[in-house]
C-alpha cells in the first residue's frame, strides 16, 4: 500500500479528527494520505430536528458508500454516531485511544441554575432534568463554535451539553460569556463509545492493527455496543452506557442511572457480560 485515501466530514471537529487518524496512518505504516471530504445527510439538513429525525447513519452513511464504491480505503467517525451493526463489506479496523468521556455542560456566565437548555439528546435531558428539574428543554444544532455562540453571545438558551472531547480535539479551554461545568459519571452517563474515534475500512485491508490502534478503547467500546445492540428497538431510546477501569455505568429511560463494579474479566466477555447486566437490571427476553 503506497497511498491511502480517507474518507472525511469536513466539520471543523471530523477534520480534527481525521488529522489525528492520518498522522497515526502515516507514522506508523508510512503511507501517503489523502483526504476526500464529503457531505453527509447529517451535514446538509441543517434544520432538521436529530429527536424526531433520528441521529444514527446520518453523518456516517456516504463515508461508508465511498468505501464500498472503492473512492476511499478508510473512513473517520466518532464512534458514538456509528450505528451498531457495520454494513456488509465494512468493518471497525480500531480506535485511537479514548479522551475525556464526559459531557460538559455549557452555562452563560452569571447562571447558577439554568432555566432553558438547549439539548436534542433525549439521554442528556432526561439526565439533566433530574439535576435540574424546573429545566426547559429546547433543540440546537451546528458546529461546536455555533453552539457556543449561541448560548454565550445570542443567549438562545442557559445551557447546552457539549462532550468534553469534542470541546479538547478543536483546542477550545474556555469560551467568551460561557462556563463549562465538566459532569460526573454519577450525574451524566456518556453515549455508547462517546470520545471514541472509529477507524473505518473495508474488510479485506488488512492493517497491522497491534500497532496501529488502541486496544483498551475496543474493549471498552465493544462492551458498551453490546448493551446497546442487546436494547436496540427504539434507536431515539434515551442510553447512556460507559466503561470505566472498574466500574460500569448505565442509564436508561425505564430505570435511571445505576452503576455497577465491573472485573477485568467481564470486559473480555461483552456479549455475556451485557446479557448478565442487563437480567440483573430486569431487562428480560434480550
Ligand atoms: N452528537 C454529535 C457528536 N458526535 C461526537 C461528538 C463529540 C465527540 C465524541 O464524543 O467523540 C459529538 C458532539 C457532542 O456530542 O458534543
Amino acid at each position: 500500500m503506497k497511498k491511502l485515501t480517507i474518507a472525511t466530514r469536513k466539520s471543523p471537529l471530523a477534520l480534527a479528527q481525521t488529522n489525528m487518524v492520518a498522522a497515526r496512518l502515516h507514522e506508523v505504516l508510512g503511507v501517503e494520505i489523502e483526504l476526500l471530504t464529503l457531505v453527509t445527510t447529517g451535514d446538509k439538513q441543517k434544520a432538521w430536528s436529530l429527536e424526531t429525525k433520528g441521529g444514527k447513519g446520518l453523518f456516517t452513511k456516504e463515508l461508508e458508500e465511498a468505501l464500498l464504491n472503492g473512492d476511499a480505503d478508510v473512513a473517520v467517525h466518532s464512534a458514538k454516531d456509528l450505528p451498531g451493526d457495520q454494513p456488509a463489506g465494512l468493518k471497525i479496523a480500531g480506535y485511537l485511544p479514548r479522551a475525556d468521556p464526559r459531557d460538559v455542560l455549557v452555562v452563560r456566565q452569571g447562571i447558577e441554575e439554568p432555566r432553558t437548555i438547549a439539548t436534542s439528546s433525549p439521554r442528556r435531558r432526561l439526565q439533566l432534568g433530574m439535576k435540574y428539574p424546573h429545566a426547559e428543554f429546547t433543540e440546537i444544532r451546528g458546529n461546536v463554535d455555533t453552539r457556543l455562540r449561541k448560548i454565550g453571545q445570542d443567549g438562545v438558551a442557559d445551557a447546552t451539553v457539549l462532550a468534553a472531547a469534542g470541546l479538547q480535539r478543536l483546542g477550545i479551554g474556555s469560551w467568551p460569556g460561557v462556563e463549562f461545568r465538566v459532569l460526573g459519571f454519577e450525574v451524566m452517563v456518556p453515549a455508547v463509545a462517546q470520545a471514541a474515534i472509529a477507524i473505518q475500512s473495508r474488510l479485506e485491508i488488512d492493517f497491522d492493527s497491534a500497532e496501529l490502534f488502541d486496544r483498551d478503547t475496543a474493549v471498552a467500546v465493544e462492551l458498551e455496543r453490546a448493551f446497546q445492540t442487546k436494547l436496540e428497538g427504539g434507536c431515539q431510546t434515551a442510553l447512556g452506557v460507559h466503561v470505566g477501569r472498574d466500574t460500569l455505568w448505565f442509564f436508561h429511560e425505564q430505570i435511571g442511572l445505576r452503576s455497577f463494579p465491573l472485573s477485568a474479566d467481564e470486559q473480555f466477555t461483552p456479549v455475556e457480560t451485557a446479557s448478565n447486566m442487563l437480567s440483573r437490571l430486569g431487562f428480560y427476553n434480550l
